[in-house]
């Protein structure tokens, strides 16, 4: 049996209301004993989920608050358990006495995450759902909650379901042919299972590539800011992030380690990385710099190559944009464009290209619509349906490649038990995702990123 906690469910600005919650055994009681309503019927013998109006007392006794209350027996409730708000004031300091009220009629702090974690661990959500809330608080852009609010209804958890569904039937047959080891899989069986297998295959890899989406639609496309000393690639930097993020100055070579800031560009949410401009270095933190700028660059699956708009374009320029090209699409970044111009480039492929000037902020929604051509926020994989992180990546992969060695063996007439092992692992790797087996070191990692209250 679970002990009682509570948390402040609101952020620690003052604001127009901020909520306590309870969840266990004894949150309506503890509720009930620090709320005194004003019709007179004591709070447990409301009805459910009903708003109760009367005045919150402080530890002493003494009235702190005039607010409103609910309860919800469980299981009828977001964490399974009996649960209790109080919707006071947004003052901090009410909240404070309020929760201290509740702690001295027994009830604890909640942790990071405790309330979803019940309610997962209740069954009133799986791993995905789960994982989708703390995905929906962080939501920087539009597609970004439907993503998380799709998953959250349980689209990816169906979609997962449904390939694990269709294995499972499909081991019915395997238990068949187990039967009568000694017999060959008779051949109309072995079509059935291979139609499966590659069913299953299929699916699974339309799975797995949604997930470039959906990483970058949860936690932001990396973009690396990449050109010669000088370009503006700091100056550009700050202007994405709206504070002076990273130290710019007239003397090239400014910027030796790597600068991150996530940056809300247009529709979708970029992780910039600014790095050391690339040059023969001059000494020794400088060439570690550099180091640093390409291995940026091989992790990006956006580049801006940011060249000097005010000074004639150079063989140098035209090496790092072949460069960068080779990695992932790149935009050619004109900077300054509040200098006089050099003139552009013709240049073969001609990359998609931006003038923009940090200092001014023009050009700065040209470059959000070209970010947006390359990434368009519809298309493939319905909203809620997308693999958002690499625990879910990695589950799908696993049952991928569990499937294919299942068809590989079937091609190969390996024994029928071999097989059965091959489709088991990919039921529990499916199992894994949804969290149909849930696993203590999975679930610690998931609830350590939410918020106190959630
Ligand atoms: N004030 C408040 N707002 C909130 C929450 C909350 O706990 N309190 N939520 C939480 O973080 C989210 C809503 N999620 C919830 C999910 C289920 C139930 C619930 O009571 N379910 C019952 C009854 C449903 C019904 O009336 O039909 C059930 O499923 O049996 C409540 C909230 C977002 N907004
Ligand atoms: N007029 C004008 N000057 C700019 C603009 N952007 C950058 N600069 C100037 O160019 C110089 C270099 O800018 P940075 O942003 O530090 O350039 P960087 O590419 O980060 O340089 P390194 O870190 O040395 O590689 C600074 O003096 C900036 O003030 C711009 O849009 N207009
Ligand atoms: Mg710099």
């Amino acid at each position: 049996m679970s002990d009682t906690i509570a948390a402040i469910a609101t952020g620690p600005a003052p604001g127009a209301i901020g909520i306590l919650r309870l969840s266990g055994p004894g949150a309506i009681a503890a509720a009930s004993a620090v709320f005194r309503p004003a019709g007179g019927r004591p709070l447990e013998e409301s009805r459910d989920r009903q708003l109760v109006y009367g005045s919150l007392l402080g530890a002493d006794g003494a009235v702190i608050d005039q607010a409103l209350a609910t309860i919800s027996h469980g299981p009828h409730s977001y964490t399974g358990e009996d649960t209790a708000e109080l919707q006071c004031h947004g003052s901090p300091m009410v909240l404070t006495l309020a929760l201290e009220a509740l702690f001295a009629q027994g009830v604890r702090q909640a942790g990071p995450g405790e309330f979803t974690r019940r309610a997962l661990l209740n069954g009133r959500m799986d791993l995905a759902q789960a994982e989708a809330v703390a995905d929906l608080i962080d939501a920087e852009t539009p597609a970004a909650v439907h993503q998380a609010a799709g998953q959250l209804s349980g689209a990816l958890s169906r979609r997962v379901q449904g390939i694990y569904d269709a294995l499972v039937d499909l081991l019915a047959h395997f238990h068949a042919v187990l039967d009568y080891p000694d017999e060959d899989i008779d051949p109309f069986r072995a079509d059935t299972i291979r139609t499966g297998l590659e069913t299953a295959k299929g699916e699974l890899s339309a799975l797995l590539a949604t997930y470039d989406r959906g990483r970058y639609l949860a936690g932001g496309i990396p973009c690396a800011l990449i050109g010669r000393p000088n370009a503006g690639k700091s100056s550009l930097l700050n202007a994405l992030a709206g504070y002076e993020r990273a130290i710019v100055t007239p003397v090239p070579g400014t910027t030796r380690d790597t600068v991150e800031a996530r940056c809300r560009l247009g529709s979708v949410t970029l992780r910039v990385i600014d790095t050391a401009g690339i040059r023969e270095a001059a000494d020794e933190v400088e060439r570690i710099g550099v180091e640093r700028s390409r291995a940026t660059l091989e992790e990006a699956a956006l580049v801006l190559l940011l060249c000097d708009g005010s000074v004639p374009f150079t063989a140098e320029d035209a090496a790092l944009l072949k460069e960068a090209t080779a990695h992932a699409p790149t935009i050619l970044v004109w900077t300054k464009g509040d200098l006089p111009a050099a003139p552009l480039p013709a240049l073969d492929p001609m990359p998609p290209v931006v003038e923009l000037s940090a200092k001014t902020g023009q050009g700065l929604e040209a470059l959000a619509k070209a970010v947006e051509r390359l990434f368009p926020s519809g298309g493939q994989g319905a909203a809620g349906e997308l693999l958002t992180n690499l625990r879910q990546a990695q589950a799908a992969r696993r049952a991928l490649d569990s499937v294919a060695r299942a068809e590989d063996s079937l091609e190969a007439g390996i024994t029928p038990d071999a097989l059965l092992t091959d489709v088991e692992e990919a039921l529990s790797a499916l199992g894994e995702l949804t969290g149909a087996n849930l696993r203590e070191d999975i679930t610690a990692r998931i609830f350590a990123r939410f918020c106190v209250g959630k």
